[in-house]
């Protein structure tokens, strides 16, 4: 049997500080991407108080892979994943705690010739940005994993990519943040931004108000939500990903590697974490009619990998049930759902671990010990908004991390930062400008 629940914690953190009533700077959710925002904005000087409706990194930030990966990331992307990984190193130093950062590299395995050619168009993008990305051959492969079963005729590697365990890294660089001088407050929902006019001057929590002349919204998979409660629409979806650990296994692999059947990674605790490379499951709600149109060209190529589900459950982002404007006097949706826990998809669960058995044999049988899900949120294009948000002046937005935010949370989480506080955040932004779903430049999604 496959237990399952919530993601445990190893590390709580528990913020009680008073809620201020005025900062510089306001970051609503608690997320890698959150946390680094403050972490970074608090590091320059910014009076700074994040706000998170449940948990730090109770939802995604802890439910991911654990992939630090440069590797087959969007081009326009590189430059951030590359500060990011930079960043990553940074602050397994300034937290002063083991944050699971290793550098072990990532394989993605090829079993025809056509998707090593693909790795190798790539490789080259990739050597533009001084990047080591390469592909490697059958024989050099089998000497990286001497154990490996499968088909696979040669990968492409990045042996400057790392790894990390999300639910240590993502509490401890919170503790980094606060210990930096951010206030933070779990359990804080914010119900609505405070507005004059259109211009944001602050946030209404459950638990006051709070002044600030900027905001920055990470809240993940629920951030449409609330710029949709004031009358902004971002075509932000998200779909429930499955992920198990499995018992305490040898070393096949010190990296992490996927094909296009299952992901694996190795963890610091002697276990892999295991997922299916791209299956999902998808539930239909009102956003998810609403911009059918602009999902089409992704939902038809990942059909075959998408497992439609009738109804979003009660309280889950999408949901029919859930309001789409509420008071700011009362508990909103983001209370109704402090830590979003959705079920693995035990089918998922089975047959990852067969899949991870055959590919290597000689560990026998792989059984999954716990598995767990999170709710990744994407855009129709598969790279994030990174931008200030035109019809609220003060309001920044950071979302739409498409599942690779754990990996590129440092790095985007010092551009916005910046951009929150009015510095040049040092790379090209304009990829990630929120008016591109509106204005019709959005352009297509990156495959590799
Ligand atoms: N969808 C999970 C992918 C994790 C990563 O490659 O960063």
């Amino acid at each position: 049997m496959t237990p399952t629940g919530p993601v445990t914690l190893d590390t709580p953190v528990h913020h009680d500080s008073p809620l201020p009533s005025a900062a510089d700077l306001i970051v609503i959710g608690g997320g890698v991407a959150g946390v680094t925002t403050a972490y970074y904005a608090a590091k320059s000087g910014a009076r700074v108080v994040l706000c998170e409706k449940g948990r730090i990194a109770g939802e995604q930030s802890s439910r991911n892979w654990g992939w630090i990966r440069q590797q087959g990331r969007d081009p326009d992307e590189l430059p951030l994943v590359i500060e990011a990984v930079a960043n990553w190193h940074a602050l397994q130093a300034e937290t002063n705690e083991d944050l699971g950062l290793r550098q072990t590299g990532t394989l993605y395995f090829a079993s025809d010739e056509a998707t090593l050619q693909r790795y190798r168009n790539w490789a080259q993008i990739a050597a533009g940005h001084g990047l080591d990305s390469r592909v490697v051959g059958s024989t050099e492969m089998s000497s990286m994993l001497p154990d490996a079963r499968a088909d696979w005729i040669g990968a492409l590697w990045t042996p400057s990519d790392c790894r990390a365990e999300p639910w240590v890294a993502v509490p401890a660089l919170a503790r980094l943040a606060a210990r930096t001088g951010v206030t933070i407050r779990e359990n804080c929902a914010v119900r609505a931004l405070d507005l004059e006019g259109r211009q944001v001057t602050g946030v209404v929590t459950e638990a006051g108000r709070i002044r600030a002349p900027r905001v920055v919204l990470a809240g993940g998979a629920w951030s449409a939500k609330l710029l949709k409660r004031h009358g902004v629409a971002l075509p932000q979806l998200s779909v429930r990903a499955t992920v198990g650990r499995t018992q305490v296994l040898p070393e096949v692999f010190a990296g992490q590697g996927v094909d296009d059947r299952f992901a694996f990674r190795r963890r610091t605790d002697g276990a892999y974490s295991l997922a299916p490379s791209f299956d999902h499951d998808f539930f239909l709600g009102p956003a998810a009619f609403r911009h059918a149109r602009d999902y089409w060209p992704v939902f038809r190529r990942d059909i075959l990998s998408t497992n439609l589900r009738p109804a979003s459950p009660r309280s889950y982002p999408d949901a029919w049930t859930l309001p789409r404007t509420w008071s700011e006097d009362a508990p909103g949706p983001f209370e109704a759902m402090r830590v979003l826990d959705p079920p693995p998809n035990l089918r998922f669960v089975r047959r990852m671990a067969r899949q991870f058995a055959a590919a290597f044999p000689h560990l026998g049988e792989v059984r999954v010990t716990k598995a767990w899900a999170g709710m990744i949120d994407g855009l129709p294009d598969m790279i994030p908004v990174i931008d200030h948000v035109p019809d609220l002046p003060g309001l920044i937005c950071l979302t739409g991390l498409s599942g690779h935010g754990f990996g590129i949370g440092p790095g985007v989480g010092r551009v916005t930062a910046d951009l929150a506080l009015g510095r040049d955040p040092g790379h090209d932004l304009s990829p990630f400008r929120f008016a591109r779903f509106s204005d019709g430049t959005r352009r297509a999604a990156f495959h590799l």
